[in-house]
């Protein structure tokens, strides 16, 4: 392989530029050429590229967000988009594409495979939910900011004896919510895996203030329900008042955390190597502390499950 092209694409996730960092300084230690793709798959149709060099990398390995930019870009979700796009990359010389993203992107660049350009992706998202890696880009530095973000809502929440409702990112995907329900103590943790049952949370509520807490903290995914859904609920069905925090984009940014950037580097440069290898249609990814390589197709023959147990532990130890 003598040219491969890098992208972001989806939503941007802390450690995104450390994986770009790798991709480019790794493909030139292989001799391989390496073209920056702006603005993911838009760029890829509109042609939006640039030839990196060891210096267009530098200085990012700490920067939040994503040089590249990224984009969700309906027109890739076209055939003629698609078509427009592997033209594009054919034209340049460009054999294969590092993609750095979310579950979407992967299954972008899995569409995008059957024009003959070959893929590898690298997981980053801060939702986690990419099926065959336990740790995507990202993830770490959000759970960080979220725990950060809970353990100051705690301190005004028990100087008040006030119950905090803390709405979380998370569409369809609850890693966010329980490792930070889990990590900062929460006492209710409501994730989309797990059917709501509002009684549940009013139980709890009620049970800890008869043993004399009257503070309390839920975390919620929004993909559940917004916090003031939640918040009207508990006033309606339970008489329970409520103060909601909204964490909202500031979950998405910030300089990655250290583990971020480790992963990061070594996911970036073993996409690289992948392509370098043959591969055609590869996923990246993280299983018991080994780095590996897997087939793109078994992202959506199955879905990864949330650890359960965990929820179980959370409400065993918030009582
Ligand atoms: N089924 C698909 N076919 C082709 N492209 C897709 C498909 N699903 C997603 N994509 C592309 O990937 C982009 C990013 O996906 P999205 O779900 O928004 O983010 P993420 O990659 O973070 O999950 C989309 O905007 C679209 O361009
Ligand atoms: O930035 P937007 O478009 O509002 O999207 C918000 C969504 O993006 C995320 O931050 C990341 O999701 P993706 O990785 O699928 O892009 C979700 O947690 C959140 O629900
Ligand atoms: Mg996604």
């Amino acid at each position: 392989m003598k040219k491969i092209g890098v992208l972001t694409s989806g939503g941007d996730a802390p450690g995104m530029n450390a994986a770009l960092r790798a991709v480019v300084r790794k493909a030139l230690f292989e001799d391989i050429e390496v073209v920056g793709i702006y603005q993911g798959y838009d760029g890829l149709i509109k042609g939006e590229f640039e030839l990196f060099e060891l210096g267009s990398v530098g200085d990012i390995i700490q920067r939040g967000g994503t040089i590249l930019r990224s984009a969700r870009s309906p027109e890739f979700m076209t055939e003629a988009g698609r078509q427009k796009a592997a033209d594009n990359l054919k034209a340049e010389g460009i054999e294969g594409l590092v993609v750095i993203g979310g579950d979407g992107s992967f299954r972008g660049a899995l569409e995008l495979s059957v024009y003959g350009i070959a893929v590898a992706c690298v997981p980053a998202t801060i939702d986690n939910d990419i099926t065959g890696t336990e740790f995507t880009i990202g993830f770490d530095t959000a759970l960080n900011t979220v725990v950060e973000a809970i353990d100051k809502i705690r301190d005004t929440a028990s100087s008040h004896e006030r119950i905090f409702i803390v709405e979380v990112m998370g569409r369809d995907a609850g890693d966010l919510a329980l490792w930070a329900g889990l990590g900062g103590g929460a006492e209710s943790i409501i994730i989309p895996e797990e059917p709501l049952a509002v009684n549940e949370v009013v139980e709890r509520l009620k049970q800890s203030s008869e043993r004399g807490k009257q503070h309390s903290v839920i975390v919620v995914a929004e993909g559940v329900m917004s916090g003031d859904k939640l918040s009207q609920l508990l006033k309606e069905e339970a008489d329970v008042e409520t103060r909601v925090s909204v964490l909202g984009h500031m979950q998405r940014g910030g300089s990655p955390s250290a583990r971020d950037r480790v992963i990061a580097s070594r996911y970036g440069a073993r996409a690289v190597e992948e392509l370098q290898a043959g591969q055609q249609t590869v996923a990246i990814g993280m299983r018991n502390h080994q780095i590996v390589a897997y087939p793109l197709q078994d992202v959506f023959e199955t879905k990864d499950c949330l650890d359960m147990e965990m929820l179980k532990l959370s409400k065993e130890l918030s009582i």
